[in-house]
């Protein structure tokens, strides 16, 4: 499970964004995060992913506190792909950095092989960010924390890229926070959802279980 518990974060000398806040995500649940822009979302995001510290409070991914080097084991996958793509890599170097994808693997997310030995700079933003998520799959990973990661994508390639997404995540019993300001995707997607407000989050009571169900 990963497990924070009582955080309280706030950046720099700010008012904390972040108040006393607990969430688990179990491995192979889905769970949705919607909030206003600039409630906080991508900053939890992070801090489950080890990429920022609380100021309070801990965070546990099966038992253990995260690690800040090495592999690790929550992956957070940002909206703009351009943030995690080193441009100075061809594609294949960047996709194989942390391991190297199988090529049915690559097939199920839409990546066509000219890609790698050309330049991020020179994929869309849809195709770089199915190369990025693809990359953050490697064995090991648990937990997966998915910021927005379709909103630049067009409805079909959505589409296609969360059913990659769900296969990976059934195989390797991946647990997934998707964060959203699309209700309708998070409620296919997730079997929960929470709302982030004032520092706190409260469940949303309309959600759908639609993956767990199929
Ligand atoms: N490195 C930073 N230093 C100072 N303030 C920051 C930093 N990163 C984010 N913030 C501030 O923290 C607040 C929360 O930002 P965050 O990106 O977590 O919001 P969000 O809920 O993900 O928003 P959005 O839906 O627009 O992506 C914002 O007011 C933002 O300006």
């Amino acid at each position: 499970m990963l497990d924070a518990r009582n955080i309280t974060f706030g950046f720099h000398s700010q008012a904390p964004l972040l108040t006393q806040l607990s969430l688990s995500l179990e491995r192979g649940e889905w769970l949705g995060l919607s909030g206003d822009s600039g409630a906080g979302k991508s900053t939890l995001g992070k801090l489950l992913a080890g990429l920022l510290r609380p100021q309070q409070g801990e965070i546990y991914a099966d038992d253990k506190p995260l690690l800040s080097r090495g592999l690790r084991p929550v992956q957070w996958l940002p909206q703009s792909p351009e943030l995690a793509a080193n441009p100075r890599w061809r594609v294949k170097k960047l996709l194989c950095e942390a391991w190297c994808p199988p090529k049915s693997l690559m097939q199920d997310f839409g990546i066509q092989p000219d890609w790698l030995s050309r330049f991020p700079s020179t994929l869309s933003g849809g195709e770089l960010q199915r190369v990025c998520v693809l990359r953050a799959l490697a064995p090991g990973v648990r937990y997966l924390i998915a910021d927005e990661i379709s909103t630049m994508l067009d409805p079909i390639t959505q589409v296609e890229l969360w059913q990659a997404v769900r296969k990976v995540a059934e195989r390797q019993r991946l647990g997934v926070l998707v964060i959203s300001h699309d209700a309708a995707l998070l409620g296919r997607l997730c079997s929960k959802r929470f709302h982030l407000a004032q520092g706190t989050l409260s469940t949303v009571h309309d959600a759908r279980s639609a993956i767990n169900q199929r």
